[in-house]
């Protein structure tokens, strides 16, 4: 990869050890991905913050960094919520070892907003090259509002900061960002259904670009729970919808020589004609995706917020209480500042028994552990409750979620 007199002098150490592990960083990525050069980037969002997933190991990384950040950083969900740790039932070791690691983080200038939707917090545009590392956070900008981002991991993110550039590889082209395969979808879907449509095509695309082809037009937070849990069953980081998602999908011409890139001639498609879809098919069986969402639990706990919800998702919750206090324990996750731009909100929720937590989440937070069974909204949350946090778990629509939390026992 090709380095600017300034960066080649990084990498040699000129500007002290943290920068140049930084680059030694970025330019092992650039040279595996064969990128051309380094490019300039708008902000990164940092996963690795729990205690619970990075341990001491982690903590000691970050803590012998030293500098400061070159573009917006802000960090992904912690162990904990910040204030309300207590009454998550965390123990004051865990705690203070988790109030080490964001003391080390904001030392290098970045900020202890801990999200996985910083995209609520400033809205990229289209086009924007970013370094984000967490992997919902990832297709939503990639996908929903057309920004470029690899799938960085924690420390290619932090070096991505540190320096104020990413390697030119992967998604920040535009030839890499085409759909592989054509996902068609014959019944309209609704709310948790989409995350329950990525969870059953994720693990089948890997990590290809689906392009979807589906029968109603997706909420901006139906896409987001669709674009999570394609990423958590699969490892997408890019998706397209028909006639939705703002990235056209219209190949150049030489691409159309390419055999599994055909145009799709199914009049029922309504594809305009100079629009190409892969030719590599899958087709869903909406029954089975409709069924797991209506499956009947009796869960201990009730987990909304994964991704961190929009305030619509929050408004939705507080309608669908009408009036009444839960009986169970339920969580709600969200951005601190989605919270605190939304006070009365937040408030009535709490009146009415939620607990709406700022900076965690169900899945890397240590305090899920306590509970048997948990009923989440979320594809994503269905994939991973079991695996990271050995409780079994099962998806509801979010009214079915907040008619179990008023039913009690
Ligand atoms: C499960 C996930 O959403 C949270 C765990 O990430 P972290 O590495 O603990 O920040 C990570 C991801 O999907 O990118
Ligand atoms: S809420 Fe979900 S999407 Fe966000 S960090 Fe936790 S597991 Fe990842």
């Amino acid at each position: 990869m090709y380095l600017t007199k300034d960066e080649e002098k990084i990498y040699n150490g000129e500007q002290g050890p943290t920068l140049q592990k930084m680059m030694e960083i970025l330019v092992a990525l650039g040279d595996i991905f064969e990128a051309d050069r380094l490019i300039p980037i708008k902000s990164a969002q940092i996963a690795g913050v729990s205690y619970k997933t990075i341990g001491d190991a982690g903590l000691e990384w970050i803590s012998d960094l030293e500098g400061k950040v070159k573009v917006p950083a802000v960090l992904n969900p912690m162990g904990m919520d910040m204030e309300l740790y207590e009454q998550m039932g965390i123990d004051i070791k865990f705690a203070r070892k988790q109030e080490e690691i964001i003391k080390a983080y904001e030392k290098l200038g970045i900020a202890a907003e801990c999200t996985c939707t910083p995209y609520y917090l400033k809205r990229p545009n289209f086009g924007d090259h970013l370094a984000w590392s967490e992997s919902s956070a990832v297709c939503f900008a990639n996908s929903v509002l057309g920004a470029r981002t690899n799938r960085e991991g924690g420390p290619s993110a932090l070096a991505a900061a540190l320096i104020g550039k990413t390697p030119n590889y992967g998604l920040h082209i535009k030839e890499n960002r085409y759909p592989t395969v054509t996902i068609k979808v014959e019944e309209p879907l609704y709310g948790a259904e989409y995350g329950a449509l990525g969870y059953v095509v994720g693990s089948k695309v890997g990590d290809g670009i689906p392009m979807f082809k589906l029968k109603s037009t997706p909420t901006e937070d139906e896409l987001k729970h669709l674009g999570a849990a394609l990423a958590a069953s699969g490892a997408v980081a890019l998706f397209h919808v028909l006639h939705v998602t703002p990235e056209q999908y219209v190949l150049p011409p030489e691409k159309m020589s390419i055999d599994r890139q055909m145009l799709s001639r199914e009049d029922d498609w309504q594809v305009p004609e100079r629009y190409f879809l892969p030719r590599e098919k899958i087709e869903v069986d909406v029954g089975h995706i409709k069924e797991l969402v209506k499956q009947h639990v009796r869960p201990d706990i009730i987990a909304m917020g994964c991704p961190h919800a929009s305030k619509g998702e929050l408004e939705e919750i507080l309608r669908l209480l009408d009036g009444r206090t839960v009986k169970k324990e339920v969580w709600v996750c969200a951005a601190r500042s989605v919270g605190a731009k939304n006070p009365e909100l937040i408030e009535k929720l709490r009146e009415h028994g939620i607990k709406v937590l700022y900076d965690t989440c169900m899945v890397v937070s240590p305090a899920a552990n306590q509970f048997k069974k948990m009923m989440v909204n979320s594809g994503k949350a269905l994939k991973y409750v079991p695996s990271m946090c050995g409780v079994d778990a099962a998806i509801g629509s979010t009214k079915d979620c907040i008619e179990e939390a008023c039913r009690g026992d």
